[in-house]
């Protein structure tokens, strides 16, 4: 169980979001064919923008805050706007309407490539990232090593990452996205995966950060890390809020829709 920050913590951080929508365009294929296709799927979450084009609304009319200690769990069926929601925290995506206002640093771990240049070296990627991150050269270098002991790449760290096996890869990718400690820190299931002899190890590392950080935001189908981690849960469904509240009241609503859902898919 990870528990929220129990020293004080600074003023001023928080997440607002206010009336968020997202949309995506749709170019695939004869503008009027995809129109008659997406007619008779009669969803309600394609729609023609102003500029005569077919989007995907994958989020709509998203509202909620969260202040420090708050741990979000974000739950919703495939393609319920999750991954979208964590993007547009992340600034990834703009919002088509609304806002979104982070106070604090942020760190994603999204996408364990995030960023990572394959050309470059281990210790280049490490170096470019502490910059952009704006950090002290300092600092720069206290990361450098965290990353080369947690890593165990060996002499692999100075050379460029195309040379990495793929679990190299995931190693670098995951001890730098992890070294940054943020106020913010927005989360994936895609970093609770990964081969059983690794993840042991990152286990504590991830907790460690999650302990840290002021905010979580958390999207997974693993109800067990929202039941463990979370404050609060967010139901996402076609985009939308189906209903927000603690991991007691959402996660019970939640499992009953999913077991009626599948019992209806089944019949
Ligand atoms: N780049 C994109 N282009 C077009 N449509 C997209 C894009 N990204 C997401 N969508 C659409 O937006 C909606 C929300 O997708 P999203 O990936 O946020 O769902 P999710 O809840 O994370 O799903 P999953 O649990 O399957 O990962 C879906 O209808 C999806 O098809």
């Amino acid at each position: 169980m990870i528990a929220a920050p129990s020293c004080p913590v600074p003023n001023g951080t928080g997440v607002e979001v206010s009336d968020l929508s997202v949309t995506f365009p749709l170019y695939h294929g004869s503008a009027r064919t995809l129109r008659r296709t997406l007619a008779k799927m009669r969803s309600t979450r394609f729609e023609q923008d102003q500029q005569q084009r077919m989007v995907v609304q994958a989020l709509r009319s998203i509202s909620f805050s969260l202040k420090p200690g708050d741990r979000l769990g974000l739950v919703g069926g495939n393609g319920a706007g999750k991954t979208t929601l964590l993007r547009a925290l992340a600034g990834i995506y703009e919002p088509v309407g609304g806002r979104v206002t982070i106070r604090g640093e942020i760190n994603a771990l999204l996408d364990t490539n995030l960023g990572m240049n394959l050309e470059l070296t281990g210790r280049e990627n490490i170096g470019l990232r502490g910059l952009h991150a704006g950090l002290s050269p300092r600092r720069i270098r206290d990361i450098e090593e965290d990353v080369q002991g947690f890593a165990e790449l060996g002499s692999f760290l100075d050379m460029p990452v195309r040379t990495y096996s793929s679990g190299m890869v995931i190693r670098l990718g995951f001890a730098l996205a992890t070294s940054i400690r943020p106020r913010v820190l927005l989360m994936d299931e895609w970093f609770l995966a990964g081969d059983a002899i690794f993840m042991n190890k990152a286990q504590d590392r991830l907790e460690n950060l999650v302990r840290q950080a002021e905010i979580l935001v958390i999207s997974t189908h693993l109800l067990k890390v929202v039941e463990s981690w979370c404050t609060r849960v967010i139901w996402l469904d076609h985009g939308m809020i189906r209903m927000q509240g603690t991991p007691e009241e959402v996660l019970p609503a939640y499992l009953a829709d999913e077991a009626t859902t599948a019992t209806e898919g089944a019949a």
